[in-house]
């Protein structure tokens, strides 16, 4: 097993590197019959896109992506998808002079000792540039979820320091952090202005969201709904901590505080994140991610190179200074994944019949 390969019945395989000839991806188990254009994966991938802010790696791709198999006249035939987009920005020479160097807390270490061989060009496999193919992947997933009134959507809830509250979804496109609180958005471009001038990176805190999901999805014991979730999402470059609804908040909760009281109308609260038992509860799911701060910084940084001897690291180039701005649509992507994959388990282990899952329609 490679680990290229994620989900068990709506799988997705990518494939490439940063500085490669073209990213690509298959996606297999997509039901049959559902309209997909390249536009519609197209939208995503705009959001996700290097380059379309100053407060971005400013490499340029436009992400074009193909759809090579799988649709015919419009709708997916239920064989396999597959997608390609080609790299057009590569700059390999940025990385010329430190292909003998590890870079403090990127992958060039662990590949180094793990495959002795490596693409060091961006990266390589370990470049974050391969997410471009979860987000098209994601967005076939989106679609099919939509049409079962399942709408994962997400947001940026801090940037280092700078707490972000939510105030409404339509902010969240209006600005280039998918900053949710129209009034913040001054004080995280100046935040962002001087980190660069500062020559240095932060992390950040993404949310993501899915509304309408019906109760009953999820497995009981190893593949729980939220542990599948976890799976994904941390499974993203630069993922460090995922929560799932109060999260670590829950270790200073009471028991009379936490639990989420039931009336004939529904919950009162959602400290579960809409996951009890592994098995989605109906109520929205919730998940909190913590991205790192990017590692490749022009500040240097004490290292070893591949003979272990002392280097000091520098990294120039085109890099993101906060990692976190562009992964909303990444982190939507895994989620929408997980959940059309529960969705076809359930359907495949209980049918379109179960007591208590009214809103599980028939696909
Ligand atoms: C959207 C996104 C963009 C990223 N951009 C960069 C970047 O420009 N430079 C960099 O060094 N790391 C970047 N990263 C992080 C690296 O890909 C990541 O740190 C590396 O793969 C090592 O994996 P790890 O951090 O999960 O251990 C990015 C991550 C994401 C999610
Ligand atoms: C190209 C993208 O982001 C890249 C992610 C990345 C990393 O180390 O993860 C490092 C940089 O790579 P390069 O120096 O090869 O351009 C970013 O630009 C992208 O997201 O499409």
């Amino acid at each position: 097993m490679s680990g290229n390969t994620f989900g068990k019945l709506f799988t997705v395989t990518t494939f490439g590197e940063s500085h490669g000839p073209a990213l690509g991806a298959i996606v297999d188990g997509c039901p049959p019959g559902i309209p997909i254009s390249e536009e519609d994966l197209q939208h995503d991938l705009d959001r996700r896109r290097p380059g379309s802010s100053r407060h971005t790696t400013q490499r340029k791709e436009p992400d074009q992506v193909r759809i090579l198999s799988g649709v015919f006249e419009g709708k997916t035939t239920g064989s396999s998808i597959g997608l390609l987009i080609e790299n057009t920005d590569q700059r390999s020479k940025d990385y010329s002079k430190i292909k003998d160097q590890f870079r403090p807390a990127h992958a060039d270490y662990t590949y180094h000792h793990k495959y002795g061989h490596r693409d060091y060009r961006g990266g390589g496999r370990s470049s974050a540039r391969e997410t471009a193919m979860r987000v098209a992947a994601g967005a076939i997933a989106k679609k099919v979820l939509a049409a079962k009134g399942i709408q994962v959507r997400g947001y940026m809830s801090q940037l280092g320091p700078i707490k972000i509250d939510f105030k409404t979804w339509d902010a969240v496109s209006e600005n280039a952090f998918f900053c949710p609180d129209p009034d913040k958005v001054a004080e995280l471009e100046a935040y962002m202005d001087q980190l660069r001038r500062d020559q240095d990176s932060v992390g950040a805190e993404v949310t993501v969201i899915a509304d309408g999901v019906p109760v009953g999805l999820g497995e009981p014991v190893f593949d729980r709904l939220d542990a599948d979730l976890a799976h994904g999402l941390m499974s993203i470059n630069a993922v460090k901590g995922i929560e799932i609804g109060a999260g670590f908040g829950c270790i200073a909760q009471r028991g009379s505080e936490h639990r989420d009281e039931m009336t004939p109308e529904g919950f009162l609260s959602n400290h579960a994140g809409g996951v009890l038992g592994g098995i989605s509860s109906g109520q929205p799911i919730v998940a909190r991610l913590a991205l790192k701060p990017t590692s490749s910084i022009t500040t240097p940084g004490r290292s070893i190179d591949v003979h272990g001897q002392p280097v000091e690291v520098i990294t120039k180039g085109r890099h993101d200074p906060c990692v976190g701005i562009r992964a909303t649509p990444i982190a939507e992507a895994m989620m929408a994944i997980t959940l059309l994959d529960h969705w076809l388990r359930h359907r495949g282990q209980n049918g379109d019949v179960s007591v208590d899952t009214p809103r599980l329609e028939q696909q």
